[in-house]
């Protein structure tokens, strides 16, 4: 029997965070921009809002409009997506496994009729922790597709697909291969225990695909230090959930504003001590990490 609480891959993530050093390179440092360009569109941050679901989306993507942020959504119906999109927002949709196809096509028809900016899957949501049974998700049935089946959705809509979930190399060339447009490098707040850290495993699948894929890490940016450190390690953007709950709850809109902003902020404080001027110029040397995991 595993300890649950050592398997704890939340944890595991912001342990390893903390375990990475950055290197200082500030004689000559300009003051860096961290204007981000993403699927045709242009950000004022990196930081993008996480899939969450069953809170005030539509507070959330106003926030991050103000913050000049992109925002991912999760799980809901084409009405809740409406009024996401009528915020004006920039939205990447994510949509779960439902076994049901017909609520995978839908989802993403709806998308693309209405002006959302990339779509996805989040295909870890599709079995259960500690069994193998399929999840079953505020009622509705999950089932984890096949490759046949996501290359569908994927050739079903004309927007950008990004595959949630994937953290590995191996799936990283299955995503490009299908068709994906991008990964969100994600164990969904722990599903997998042990899960290897998005951030830990970045420079490998950055390595194996190059250009060839988006790459967004999420789970556990909490701070625009925690942001930095996934973009030197190869990520284009990132994603903040939990981190914005509270703002959320607390301020509604303007507390997702104001910590987007904040986090950006502590980004572009990191990016001129390190001498990085802006994000193409992101440089993974200025991380040290402890010497520990190899592949094996
Ligand atoms: C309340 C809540 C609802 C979520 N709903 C979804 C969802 O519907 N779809 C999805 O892909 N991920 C969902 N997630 C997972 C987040 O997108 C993200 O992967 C996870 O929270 C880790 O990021 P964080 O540490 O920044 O929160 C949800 C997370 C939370 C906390």
């Amino acid at each position: 029997m595993f300890s649950e609480a050592k398997g704890d891959s939340v944890q595991i993530a912001r342990e390893y965070m903390d375990s990475l050093l950055v290197e200082t390179r500030v004689v000559g440092a300009e003051r860096p921009d961290t204007t981000f360009r993403f699927l045709g569109e242009t950000f004022s941050t990196p930081v993008m809002t996480a899939a969450l679901s069953h809170l005030d989306l539509v507070s959330m993507a106003a926030g991050a409009k103000q913050a000049g942020a992109c925002v991912s959504i999760g799980m809901g119906g084409n009405g809740e997506m409406g009024e996401i999109l009528a915020t004006g927002a920039k939205v990447m949709k994510i949509i779960k496994p439902y076994a049901d196809e017909k609520e995978i096509l839908s989802r993403l028809e709806y998308a693309e009729e209405n002006g959302a900016l990339a779509v996805g899957m989040d295909v870890e949501h599709a079995v259960n922790t500690d069994d193998a049974e399929d999840s079953v998700v505020m009622g509705l049935q999950m089932k984890q597709p096949t490759l046949a089946e996501l290359e569908k959705y994927i050739r079903h809509t004309k927007l950008p697909f990004f595959i949630k979930g994937a953290l590995s190399v191996q799936d990283a060339l299955r995503c490009r291969d299908l068709g994906a447009a991008g990964l969100v490098l994600s164990h969904h707040n722990g599903l997998t225990r042990f899960a290897v850290p998005p951030v830990m495993v970045l420079p490998e699948i950055r390595k194996a695909i190059g250009k060839d894929l988006l790459l967004i890490a999420d789970g556990g940016i909490e701070s625009g230090v925690d942001a930095f450190k996934a973009l030197a390690r190869g990520a284009d953007a990132v994603t903040m959930g939990k981190a914005l709950m509270g703002p959320l709850k607390e301020n509604g809109a303007d507390g997702v504003a104001e910590t987007l902003r904040k986090a950006t902020a502590q980004l572009q404080a990191m990016m001129i001590r390190t001498g990085t001027k802006n994000l193409k110029h992101m440089d993974p040397s200025v991380i040290w990490e402890p010497i520990g995991y190899r592949h094996g």
